[in-house]
């Protein structure tokens, strides 16, 4: 059997691309390449350039490709802020693009699929951590534009039989322990690559966006999550649904909490670098405070993160960082 893997030329689609092959997986890629990589793909996973809303293309891939059992779908637009400015951007790749993957799953009779959502799905958590069961009200398109992924994802098992699990990932972060593959986002908006070029002379400084939250130090409070650890719950996630298990969502996060200044003051650690910030005025559609309560994917699903320590995930981006001063850009 295959597993299709849509986005799997970007950040985290490309780690989970290369975990699967690793476990001696056949993987089919589809990536329009609009943000990610050809270089980041492991070269043994068999590649078709296209966007998802193409269904015709999509069709072509399902048919030189009967052995794809399993739909892992990473391919969407991920920036709160830009979605703030441009939220029919969102609706349009992330959402009306789900709908036309949807009809060519149900059509070609591919109906297990595990998605990309989110922690923006939340907005403003009421109580921390957050659990599965919480209530879903986005403050941002982006989390909106996920959230009505899910909607429509649950009402497609009630009416196809297509079995999904929503996967709701915190804040990712960090690169393969050998540094051979990383987050290369064009621009970069997220916080970590950021402070991490900063460290390497590429930016001035840091603007820390908004001191004045409801938090300890009075900046943003994030779970970070290793994309190491995020391949192997989706690949578990792939398992659960092929062994005929409901339509199921799950948090991905580490269970701990580090705001921005936390995360600047470890970078500086790992990288001993000065890395100059200054405070900037807050930007839109930032909830104080995302921390995951992930009990359940580890009991349902057996995921077991390997990545607990802040330092350690910095060390791992530090490391692809420092090796590819201009991202993929030389191999692309
Ligand atoms: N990075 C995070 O912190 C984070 C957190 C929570 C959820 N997510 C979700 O995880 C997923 C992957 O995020 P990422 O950081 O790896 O982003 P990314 O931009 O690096 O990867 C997305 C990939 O999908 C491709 N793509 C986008 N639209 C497409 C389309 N219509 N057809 C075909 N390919 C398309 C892009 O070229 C890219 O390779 C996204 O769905 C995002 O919403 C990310
Ligand atoms: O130059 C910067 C960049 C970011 N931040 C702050 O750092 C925090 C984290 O921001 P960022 O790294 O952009 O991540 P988020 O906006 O929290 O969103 C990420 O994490 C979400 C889940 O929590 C995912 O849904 C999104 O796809 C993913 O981009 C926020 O408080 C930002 O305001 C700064 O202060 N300065």
């Amino acid at each position: 059997m295959a597993v299709l893997v849509l986005g799997g030329a970007g950040y985290i689609g490309s780690h989970t691309v290369d975990r699967l092959v690793q476990k001696g997986e056949d993987v089919v890629v589809v990536d329009s390449l609009v943000t990610g990589h050809r270089a980041a793909v492991n070269e043994q996973a068999k590649f078709y350039q296209g966007d998802l809303s193409d269904q015709d293309f999509m069709r072509k891939v399902f048919k030189e490709n009967p052995a794809i059992k399993a739909v892992i779908h990473f391919a969407a637009f991920s920036l709160v802020a830009e979605s703030m400015t441009d939220p029919l951007k969102y609706f349009d790749n992330n959402t009306a693009g789900m709908i036309k993957l949807l009809e060519v799953m149900n059509e070609v009779g591919v109906k297990k699929i595990v998605f990309s959502s989110t922690a923006a799905t939340y907005g403003i958590p009421k109580t921390m951590p957050i659990k599965e069961s919480d209530p879903q009200k986005p403050i941002n398109p982006y989390g909106e534009s996920k959230l009505m992924m899910e909607k429509i994802m649950r009402w497609s098992d009630e009416a196809y039989g297509i079995k999904f699990v929503a996967l709701r990932y915190f804040n990712v972060a960090g690169a393969k322990e050998d540094g051979s593959i990383g987050e290369d986002h064009h621009p970069e908006t997220h916080l970590l690559p950021i402070v991490l070029q900063v460290a390497m002379g590429k930016r001035d400084k840091l603007m820390i966006f908004g001191d004045d939250y409801d938090t300890p130090d009075g900046t943003n409070v994030r779970d970070y999550v290793h994309p190491t650890d995020l391949a192997d719950a989706h690949i578990l996630a792939v398992k659960y649904l092929l062994d005929n298990n409901n339509s199921n969502a799950f948090n991905l996060g580490s269970s701990t909490g580090f705001s921005n200044k936390q995360i600047l003051e470890a970078a500086r650690d790992v990288t001993e670098k000065e890395i100059p910030a200054e405070k900037a005025p807050r930007r839109g559609g930032d909830p104080d405070t995302l921390v995951a309560a992930s009990d359940k994917a580890r009991e349902v699903l057996g995921w077991k993160p390997q990545f607990d320590d802040i330092h350690k995930i910095i060390a791992t981006a530090w490391k692809w960082h420092s090796t590819h001063p201009q991202g993929y850009a030389d191999q692309d």
